[in-house]
């Protein structure tokens, strides 16, 4: 496939650069050229040239270098790791300007961190999505940085509003952010595959446990999502009276499975602390 340069003619959407095409940078591109942004508006940065190929062929994108994206784009989105955000800066601050903004998808690496090392006036919001985006069912928070105005904000709630909700919070949540919903899919994959697992021990087909785990997961989080209802309410009424919920839960109890998830999620919040500290 042909991918056109970018003083050839293109459509009059702003430019978006991408900068990390791993999990989350694939998942943010598919769904902007999902919600219809053409494909010549963005810009991907992709180092390793195998991958650069399977992207160009997969979504007709332009793969470019972290100064041209940088350079052309109005939008920059940085999908690295924590760990490589440093680097990645110091690359692109000599070509970043006043003005342009600045959508981090980092845990843990701070708006103040950022602004450190990119020129004044850059528009930087942090942001923290989860997988669900794949679907368009995606949860993301944002949180703006000293240089953001209405407008700038607006951008990356599209940008993000285009695979699912999209709320703003105060920075110094974002570490509870990160671990109820940037981690949270991975707890809601964890509980299904114990699930499943019992299904199996219990005597049913994996494809048949499968099944019935997925569908009750779904009904379940369309129910949390319709009626509005409480989940201690929804759970209370699963729960006949000596009957077999209950024997369940009581067992849930019993191994402090509430206790332990609080725990989870203390800890995932303290990781995204420490890779605020470079660790
Ligand atoms: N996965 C998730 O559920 C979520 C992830 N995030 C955040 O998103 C970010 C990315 O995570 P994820 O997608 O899972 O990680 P991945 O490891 O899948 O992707 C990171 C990508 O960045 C690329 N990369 C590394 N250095 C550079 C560079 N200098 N220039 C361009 N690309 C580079 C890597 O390329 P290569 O492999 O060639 O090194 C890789 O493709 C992280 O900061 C994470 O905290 C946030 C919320 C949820
Ligand atoms: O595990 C991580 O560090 C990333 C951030 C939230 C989800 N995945």
């Amino acid at each position: 496939m042909t991918i056109p340069s970018t003083d050839q003619p293109r459509s009059a959407a702003p430019l978006t650069g991408i900068i990390g095409a791993g999990v989350m940078g694939e998942t943010v591109l598919s769904g902007l050229l999902r919600a219809g942004r053409a494909a010549d508006s963005l810009l991907v940065v992709e180092k390793r040239p195998d991958r650069a190929a399977e992207l160009e062929e997969k979504y007709a994108v332009r793969v470019v270098s972290h100064l041209h994206a940088v350079g052309d784009a109005d939008t920059v989105m940085l999908v690295v790791k924590p760990q490589d955000m440093g680097a990645v800066l110091d690359e692109i601050a000599p070509v970043l300007r006043a003005g342009q903004l600045l959508v981090s998808l980092a845990a843990g690496i701070t708006t103040g961190f950022i602004e450190g090392k990119v020129p004044a006036g850059v528009a930087v919001v942090r942001v923290m999505p989860n997988t669900p985006a794949l679907v368009d069912e995606g949860m993301a928070a944002i949180a703006p940085g000293t240089s953001v105005d209405d407008a700038h904000l607006a951008e990356a709630e599209a940008l993000l509003g285009a695979v699912g909700k999209v709320v703003r919070v105060p920075e110094h949540q974002m570490d509870a952010v990160t671990a109820v919903s940037g981690s949270g899919p991975a707890y809601v994959f964890y509980v299904v595959e114990a699930m499943i697992e019992a299904g199996v021990h219990l005597g049913l087909p994996r494809t048949v446990a499968s099944d019935l785990v997925i569908q009750t997961l779904v009904g379940s989080a369309t129910m949390l999502r319709e009626t509005g209802t409480h989940p201690t309410v929804l759970r209370e009424q699963v729960t006949s009276p000596a009957g077999t919920t209950a024997a369940a839960l009581r067992e849930l109890d019993d191994h402090k499975v509430r206790a332990a998830f609080i725990a989870a999620m203390q800890a995932a919040a303290e990781r995204s602390r420490e890779l605020a500290a470079g660790s």
